[in-house]
């Protein structure tokens, strides 16, 4: 932003006037979310443009008719933040010399630090954020809440709890970090007019790290099939999953594989679930295999052709007694996904010698604790999962999807892709098993049947992205406590159906 801001400036935009433009939107926006003008609020500033913005956000409200109270703790001020908060004074708006003297203010507006945070809060100005957190009425952030590392999204010492962050020209990464997720409230994009120009100039064009949004997801769905389709060239999809130990594992990663309309499914699991499988899926093509002592899957049958599949997706329920089997797909040259024991499996195996000699594209989505497993060395500490993830993608050549609140997915070319809305609701035992199941089923199609362009990166965020709607709709018919695995499996099409009309709308998009 620094970079870009700079281009802007050079090329003849005042700093005075872009400040002006945006803390005119800022104010706008506080004014419509919060329209009472006899609400008191108070502003709390900084020293430097974050301070600024919020002084004349402040002012904009104080001739809206609102009871604004300002409070800045600094004596020094950069110039232009100086300059306004002289006028401010000059109005004859109140400014307030204690914290405590903003309790009875209906709203706040955090404008400590936005950016230019470099360090940790000092001990008087983390007291401040400390205090207000413990107030109840809320809290709107300029930029990004104050404390906030703006890249990391770390907690510098203490950072405000805000309800609302009101982000400035381009999404700070900070924001959809899984740590500051507990800070940030809802967060919105106040849109300034950067030139593409500039964005592009300092961070390429596409930009390599980038938020997956609906339209992008949809678009790279398998949604439209020639009149000619047949199911052997709609995708065939094998999943290798479950054991005694796991069987329910192997149903769900089924039931998403089901859901992703792939042509073909084949499943294969050990031999006494089989029936299960086939009872609970008519449709699906089920291959029951020789099992260990302990009830894992000891090997294939002879009779399965691995090169008959367009994608495999390997790994949920299979405990790691089925080591064999994972070996010998690591072998294969097709696409696979890879998680959950079949991760275990490949960090016993040596995860980047495994993944490098790899053939064909590799998707592993590991949560936290696999990712440690895998990639010891980007885990400890873990300040910033979208680095961890790119670089463990660009060492291993897989394609590396992060588990968490906010999935971060990166390929070997440093490109990243972020979902920034889900819901907690997914932090459940067998989530993680659908969307396996899910991603294999849309790779089968995306292989098979190819949309121009479209790399394996945009089939897995479109699976994420999906994945996640189809919780955030089950949560919001079922609530937070409704959306156990096989629900979520069953709300994949509704919640696909239900966004398709949206964006065939345009409405929000
Ligand atoms: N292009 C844009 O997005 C625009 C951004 N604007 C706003 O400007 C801020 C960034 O402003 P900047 O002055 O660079 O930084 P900050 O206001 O975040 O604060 C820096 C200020 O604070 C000092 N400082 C840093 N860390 C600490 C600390 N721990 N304790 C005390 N003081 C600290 C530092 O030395 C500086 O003096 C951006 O977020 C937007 O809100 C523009 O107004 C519009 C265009
Ligand atoms: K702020």
């Amino acid at each position: 932003m620094r970079q870009i801001e700079a281009r802007v400036f050079a090329a003849g935009m005042p700093v005075e006037a872009l400040m002006e433009k945006v803390a005119g939107l800022i104010a706008r926006r506080v004014a419509t979310l919060y329209p009472d003008t006899r609400q008191q609020i108070g502003v709390l500033v900084g020293p430097g443009h974050n301070g600024g913005d919020a002084l004349v956000v402040a002012r904009e409200l104080h001739f809206k008719g609102f009871a604004v109270s300002l409070y800045c703790p600094f004596s020094t001020l950069k110039d232009l933040t100086a300059k306004h908060q002289r006028y401010c004074k000059e109005l004859g708006m109140r400014f307030v010399e204690a914290i405590e003297a903003l309790q009875a203010c209906e709203l706040l507006i955090d404008g400590l630090f936005g950016f230019g945070l470099e360090r940790s809060l000092n001990d008087a100005i983390a007291a401040t954020v400390n205090q207000i957190n413990q107030w109840s009425q809320p809290i709107v952030s300029i930029d990004l809440p104050s404390g906030l590392h703006t890249d990391t999204g770390v907690v510098l010492g203490t950072a405000v709890r805000a309800t609302h962050t009101l982000c400035l020209g381009l999404w700070k990464q900070g924001l959809l970090q899984d740590q500051a997720l507990d800070h940030v409230g809802r967060v919105e994009l106040i849109d300034f007019d950067l030139p593409l120009a500039d964005i592009w100039a300092v961070l390429g064009n596409p930009p390599a790290i980038q938020r997956i949004t609906p339209a992008h997801a949809i678009a790279h769905l398998p949604l439209v099939r020639p009149a000619t389709a047949h199911k052997y060239k709609m995708g065939h999809v094998l999943l290798i999953c479950g054991s005694h130990r796991y069987a329910g594992g192997a149903l769900l990663t089924a039931l998403g594989a089901r859901a992703s309309g792939a042509g073909m499914l084949s499943i294969a699991v050990p031999q006494t679930l089989k029936t299960i499988l086939t009872a609970q899926l008519p449709e699906a093509l089920v291959w029951g295999c020789k099992e260990t002592a302990s009830g894992a899957i000891a090997q294939l049958p002879d009779e399965i052709d691995l090169n008959a599949y367009d994608a495999i997706a390997c790994g949920p329920g299979l405990t790691t007694d089925a080591t064999t089997v994972v070996q010998q797909v690591l072998q294969q040259k097709q696409t696979i996904v890879l998680d959950a024991d079949g991760l275990n499996i490949l960090a016993q195996m040596g995860t980047l010698p495994t993944l490098q000699q790899r053939q064909a594209p590799t998707v592993i989505t590991p949560h936290f604790g696999e990712f440690k497993r895998l990639f010891p060395d980007h885990a400890e500490p873990m300040l910033c999962r979208i680095t961890a993830t790119q670089v463990a993608a660009a060492q291993s050549g897989a394609i590396v999807l992060l588990k968490g609140a906010r999935v971060a997915i990166a390929n070997a070319e440093g490109a990243v892709r972020i979902n920034p809305e889900s819901t907690a609701a997914l932090a459940r035992g067998g989530s993680g098993d659908v969307l396996t199941g899910l991603l294999g089923g849309l790779l089968a199609q995306a292989i098979a049947t190819p949309l121009p362009a479209q790399t394996v990166l945009d089939s897995v965020q479109a699976g994420v992205w999906w994945h996640a709607q189809a919780g955030t709709l089950a949560m919001q018919e079922r609530t937070i406590l409704g959306v156990d695995a096989f629900t979520l499996s069953q709300y994949l099409i509704p919640a696909l159906k239900q966004m398709q009309a949206i964006i065939a709308k345009d409405v929000g998009y």
